[in-house]
Parts: structure tokens; C-alpha cells; sequence
């Protein structure tokens, strides 16, 4: 049932706890393999602190929501990309093996200018009142 030949899955979810469960790994794998997803979360629980420590309004925390959380997405996908490109390559140098990685990292950077420009907009006048004190 659901196994390949080794006895693993290769064969869909069949409900929505395994779904889940495989979600987990997959996010663990990449908090293991991935140096950059692991500085990426740790800046954001620090700005995280920081927003508490400033008492960021409703509005605030909505917009470094999205920030934070896209910066991550797109970690995530990049390395997804990453993965199937050298899963396709076996890591021969290809043409469009560089596009797709190069073009997924551009998709990292910019979501972290996003959220670079989102905190200066949102700790910027907090930090200009805290000065001013
Ligand atoms: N098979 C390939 N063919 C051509 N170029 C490649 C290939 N694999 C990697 N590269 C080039 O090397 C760069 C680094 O590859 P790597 O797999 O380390 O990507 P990376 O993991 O995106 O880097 P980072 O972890 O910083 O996001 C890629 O951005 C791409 O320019």
C-alpha cells in the first residue's frame, strides 16, 4: 500500500494527518541543511522581539508578517528549486540549471529588500521617538 519497492512512499498522501506530517520533515530537513533559511528565522524571531519590546500596532505586526513570512517562502522554494534542479543535472554544469538557481536566489533577495524596507518603515520612527527621549 503507498510503498515503493524499498518500502517507502512514493504514492500520494492518503489523509490529511500523513499530509501534515510530511510537511514537518520537510521543514525540519531544511532547517537542517539550509545555513540561510536558518539565519533568515533567526533574524526574524529577533525582529519579532523587537516588535514586542516596542509595542508594535495591529497594523505593523500585519505588514512584518508579510515580510517575514516571504522572505521564508521564498527560502523555501529556492531550496525546492535547488533540489529538483540537481536531482535533474547530477550536478553537471547547465545553462539553464544557472538560470533557474540564480533567478530563485534573486527571488530570495528580493523578498529580503521587501522586508528591509518594511522594517526601516516600522522601527524607524520608533527607534527616531526612542532618540528623542
Ligand atoms: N548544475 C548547475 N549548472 C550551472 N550552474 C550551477 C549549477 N549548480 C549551481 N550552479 C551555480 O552555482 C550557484 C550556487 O549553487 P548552489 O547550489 O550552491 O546554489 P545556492 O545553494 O543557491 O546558494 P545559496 O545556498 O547561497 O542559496 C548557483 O546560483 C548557480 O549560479
Amino acid at each position: 500500500m503507498n510503498m515503493g519497492l524499498n518500502g517507502k512512499q512514493t504514492q500520494k498522501n492518503r489523509h490529511f494527518g500523513q499530509s501534515l506530517r510530511h510537511a514537518v520533515q520537510g521543514l525540519r530537513a531544511v532547517l537542517q541543511a539550509e545555513r540561510n533559511f536558518r539565519f533568515h528565522l533567526l533574524a526574524s524571531l529577533l525582529v519579532i522581539a523587537a516588535g514586542i519590546w516596542v509595542t508594535l500596532s495591529r497594523w505593523e505586526w500585519l505588514a512584518l508578517c508579510i515580510a517575514i513570512f516571504g522572505v521564508l517562502q521564498s527560502e523555501l522554494l529556492n531550496t525546492v528549486v535547488e533540489s529538483l534542479v540537481d536531482l535533474l543535472t547530477v550536478k553537471h554544469y547547465m545553462v539553464a540549471a544557472k538560470y533557474a538557481k540564480d533567478v530563485a536566489a534573486g527571488a530570495v533577495l528580493v523578498a529580503a529588500v521587501f522586508a528591509l524596507v518594511v522594517g526601516l518603515l516600522i522601527f524607524g520612527p520608533h527607534f527616531i521617538d526612542w532618540i528623542k527621549r
